[in-house]
């Protein structure tokens, strides 16, 4: 990566942020609605979700105030084989676009990986890293099983937690939420016209060696759904997956908290209110061989 590339990666992530009007910090609350309603889910009303006995196959990886769970080697498939033939599928969407580019400061930078997104019925309409009105077309059919797999493993493992009344202060997840999943659950019997999802909105990110990366950033854009986590699927090779807090400390550094290895079939779930209080990031790793494709879905607010 070069130094100007590098210089593009952190002032974009600035230029979002300017664009966007967000404020960033712990202490900081916006003012808009979704961020009322996070405020107003006091951590006491919450329900707290153990990752132990029945539901011991899920690590909780949380930290403070950044509620995470994850799950390994499943998703697209329990043998690598399926999971590698539902990564081809993806490699050959016809969406993918590997030249992006955007404006900081008058330079124009290109982002380091390929990128497509996908929306329920092509209807949602999301901006992020500066970009506006990305168009998303319906699910393809390889992503809304994924999709599918993704919504019923978190939603039984909540659900299961919940039931087996779990109250370990880990893991909190709203109660608006836990009602939307009993909701999605119950309409799982339904015609298929009339059930609920949970995401309808997925954004594929396509790193084709170790020197493709993303910079850190918090995806907490007001149009996302306040009370709806954002599931990030792993196909391929495995990447590492940085985290910081949003806020400087004493020294004026943000200093790395964390890092997951997300290996293929991972399925590593963020609860709000961790946008608000960290950042996350792919480094680059000019070791890594071979390549990887992410999936996160999520719930966005604005339907066409
Ligand atoms: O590739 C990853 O695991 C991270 C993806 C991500 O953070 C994003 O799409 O916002
Ligand atoms: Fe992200």
């Amino acid at each position: 990566m070069s130094d100007f590339d590098k210089n593009c990666a952190r002032k974009s992530h600035s230029r979002q942020t300017t664009l966007l009007g967000w404020k960033r910090g712990a202490d900081v609350v916006g003012t808009d609605e979704s961020k009322k309603s996070k405020r107003d889910s006091s951590t006491s009303d919450r329900l707290s979700i153990e990752s132990g006995s029945r539901n011991s196959l899920w690590e909780n990886k949380s930290l403070p105030n950044g509620p995470m769970i994850l799950l390994r080697n499943t998703v697209g498939g329990i043998k690598a084989s399926e999971r590698q033939s539902t990564k081809s599928e993806f490699s050959s969407l016809p969406d993918w676009n590997d030249n992006v580019t955007f404006q900081i400061f008058g330079k124009e930078c290109r982002m380091r990986r390929r990128v497509c997104q996908y929306s329920s019925g092509g209807n949602v309409s999301y901006s992020y890293s500066g970009l506006k009105n990305i168009s998303a077309p319906n699910f393809p059919g390889v992503v809304y099983r994924i999709k599918c797999q993704v919504e019923d493993l978190m939603m039984n493992h909540l659900l299961d937690a919940a039931a087996n009344h779990s109250n370990s202060m880990h893991m909190h997840v709203s109660p608006e939420f836990m009602d939307e999943i009993k909701a999605v659950k119950e309409s799982r019997d339904a015609p298929i016209g009339s059930r609920r999802e949970i995401f309808n909105y997925c954004l594929l990110n396509h790193y084709r060696n170790g020197e493709e990366y993303m910079s850190y950033h918090t995806d907490d854009e007001s149009s996302l759904h306040a009370n709806f986590p954002i599931a990030s699927v792993s196909f391929g090779s495995t990447r590492n997956f940085d985290i910081r807090p949003r806020n400087k400390d004493e020294a004026g550094k943000k200093s790395r908290l964390d890092r997951i290895p997300l290996g293929d079939g991972d399925l590593l779930v963020m609860f709000p209110p961790m946008q608000e209080y960290y950042e996350h990031g792919i480094p680059v790793e000019k070791r890594v061989v071979g390549d990887r494709i992410n999936l996160t879905f999520r719930r966005v607010r604005k339907v066409k």
